[in-house]
């Protein structure tokens, strides 16, 4: 099957998962990292999903689903170990247009969760389109060690340069020319290497900026980090 991948903005916005199960949890888990206002109604619950039960971190319904617990909600979960209440909540969100993940499904009319490892600007997502979420979790650990921490100041480097090209009104296709071309450089690989001075130059020769357009704190702030020499003036 060939889901479409997005990424969703949920924060604040009320989210359902049916089942207290260790699935479940790990889906809260998720959830709350994007800043859901999470329901969880179940009759039991994992001791992690408690204690956020406790902390009013998630509010807890300790009882079976039933129909109507998917009112108001923006996307709903099932996640217990009964085929039959999955299903119905499945039901439920068909006939209310509301998005659902089915945990016990590879084929879902529904939505699925891809494996996801997120730092600083940078969010890897891997699907396997439900024929092996055990290997998608493994080829995500696989980018995930081999993604340097340089790699998370250049996405903050890039997303500096283009808001100045931005501000400074660097039209569209130039705009997207020069970003491009920085993606595909050897700057992050200077950066992480500590070849400062080497990187700078490069930057602004592909950037087409001043040094003083990047006196911003991002920018400089890379003096401080793992790298050494002096940074961007
Ligand atoms: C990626 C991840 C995200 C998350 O859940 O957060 C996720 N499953 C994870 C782990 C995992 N799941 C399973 C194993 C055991 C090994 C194996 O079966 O491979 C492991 C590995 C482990 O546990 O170590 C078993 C399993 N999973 C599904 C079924 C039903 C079926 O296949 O019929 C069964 C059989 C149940 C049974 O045997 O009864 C179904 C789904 N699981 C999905 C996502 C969706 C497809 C994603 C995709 O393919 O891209 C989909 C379709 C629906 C959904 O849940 O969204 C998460 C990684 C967590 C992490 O980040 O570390
Ligand atoms: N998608 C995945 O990643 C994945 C991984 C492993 C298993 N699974 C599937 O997900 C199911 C759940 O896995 P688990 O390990 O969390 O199981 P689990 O046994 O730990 O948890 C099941 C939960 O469902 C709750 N429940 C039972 N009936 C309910 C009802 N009527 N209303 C609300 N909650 C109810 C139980 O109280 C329990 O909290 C499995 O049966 C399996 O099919 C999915």
């Amino acid at each position: 099957m060939n889901y479409y991948p997005l990424f969703l903005n949920l924060k604040g916005r009320p989210v359902v998962v049916i089942g207290g199960g260790a699935v479940a949890e790990r889906k809260t888990a998720s959830l709350l990292r994007a800043g859901a206002a999470i329901t969880v109604i179940s009759p039991s619950f994992t001791p992690r999903l408690a204690r956020w039960e406790a902390e009013k971190r998630i509010i807890a319904h300790h009882r079976p689903y039933r129909r109507g617990d998917l009112d108001g909600a923006a996307l709903a979960f099932a996640a217990t170990d009964q085929p039959s209440v999955n299903e119905a909540v499945a039901r439920e969100g068909r006939r209310k247009r509301i998005p659902f993940n089915l945990a016990d499904r590879s084929d879902s009319d529904g939505f699925i969760v891809p494996a996801v490892f997120s730092k600083g600007g940078m969010t890897i997502a891997v699907s396997s389109g439900g024929k092996s979420p055990a290997l998608a979790k493994r080829i995500r650990d696989y980018v995930k060690d081999n993604l340097h921490p340089e790699e998370q100041r250049w996405v903050e480097l890039l997303a500096q340069i283009k808001r100045i090209l931005i501000s400074k009104k660097v039209s569209p296709p130039k705009r997207r020319a020069i970003l491009n071309r920085l993606a595909e450089s050897d700057g992050a690989i200077l950066y992480r290497k500590g070849e400062i001075q080497a990187a700078n130059t490069l930057l602004l020769k592909l950037s087409g900026l001043r040094r003083t357009d990047l006196s911003l704190p991002a920018v400089t702030s890379l003096e401080n980090g793992t790298t050494r020499g002096k940074g961007i003036r």
